[in-house]
């Protein structure tokens, strides 16, 4: 299963005086099973990108498709298609709107016309996942949760949908640090069981560092890196400068040591299992 991002670009206002463009000429496949990290200045197109991947928004030229089937056609199967890479938004738990938590969640499921044992049995194991407890919050008013809190029902909601890709834009924004460990961890654990492929936007380093096993870049509407974010941390730094981005204090520890002689194992898939592979050599425990 892979999402097929065929040389598009995306012009806001097209023919309007205020016409801007977005995207241009972006290209690249995403398979199942990546966890891909979106990085790049404010306004270098990283949300533009994602909301095609959904079909939220269609390309001004060239095509989106999952698995061959364009998301921009009106057929059923590209609505199919479209419903199986889920997205959660910056804030999610704005669009909560149910009476019920679990109403709420079950909002999805019912519109892909699942039956009612299905949408009960969604319901049920996206709160699990969510780490949510049935008994106690199915039937609380959404509204009187905390924040974070909020966010897990919001990601339940979209998780209930099934979907294959799992695209996130900022999901830990205004969270605070025990919030966004907690939701970074299970979006980890989720990932890990494979239950689906991650793409996630993020201005934290860190947590793109640490969780990424592909990293693409964006400047200007345009995808300038694209690869293993061990190598483009390490080895780009001054592309990324260029594109007003950092590499972050982990992997700039790691090429510290690199400078210094000192082995860093360069073919680690993420920084985490690199930070991991090293604390083993000397005797330390495994990173959370
Ligand atoms: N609805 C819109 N109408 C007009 N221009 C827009 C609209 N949304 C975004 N843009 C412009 O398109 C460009 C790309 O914006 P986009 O939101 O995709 O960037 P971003 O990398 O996600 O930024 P951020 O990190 O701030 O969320 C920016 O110049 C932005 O001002």
């Amino acid at each position: 299963m892979s999402i097929r991002v065929e040389d598009i670009s995306y012009i806001y206002g097209k023919g309007s005086p205020f016409e801007k463009t977005a995207l241009s000429h972006v290209d690249l496949t995403i398979n199942k099973g990546e966890f891909i990290g979106v990085i790049g200045h404010t306004g270098s197109g990283k949300s533009t990108l994602i909301q095609h991947l959904n079909g939220l928004i269609h390309p001004t030229s060239g095509k989106v498709t999952i698995d061959g089937i364009d998301l921009a056609a009106k057929t059923k199967d590209a609505v199919s298609k479209r419903h199986s890479a889920g997205m959660v938004f910056q804030y999610p738990e704005h669009q909560l709107f149910e009476e019920t938590v679990a109403q709420d969640i079950a909002f999805g499921p019912k519109n892909l016309g699942c039956d009612e044992e299905e949408v009960d049995k969604r319901v049920k194991s996206a709160m699990r996942f969510a780490g949510i407890d049935y008994e106690k919050f199915a039937g609380r008013s959404p509204f009187r949760l905390s924040g974070g809190q909020q966010r897990r029902v919001a990601i339940a909601g979209v998780i209930a949908m099934h979907p294959d890709f799992l695209i996130l834009d900022e999901p830990s924004a205004g969270l605070d640090p025990i919030g966004r460990r907690e939701i970074f961890s299970r979006i980890w654990d989720w990932y890990n069981k494979g239950v689906f492929s991650v793409i996630l936007v993020s201005h934290n380093m860190d947590d793109i560092a640490r969780l990424a096993t592909r990293l693409l870049v964006m400047h200007k509407g345009k995808l300038v890196l694209d690869g293993d974010p061990m190598d483009i941390f390490l080895n780009h730094r001054e592309e990324l400068k260029e594109c007003g981005v950092d590499a972050p204090p982990l992997t700039q520890t790691l090429q510290a040591l690199k400078a210094r002689g000192i082995p860093v194992p360069e073919d680690a898939k993420t920084t985490k299992e690199a930070i991991d592979r090293m604390a083993k050599m000397l005797g330390g425990k495994k990173s959370c």
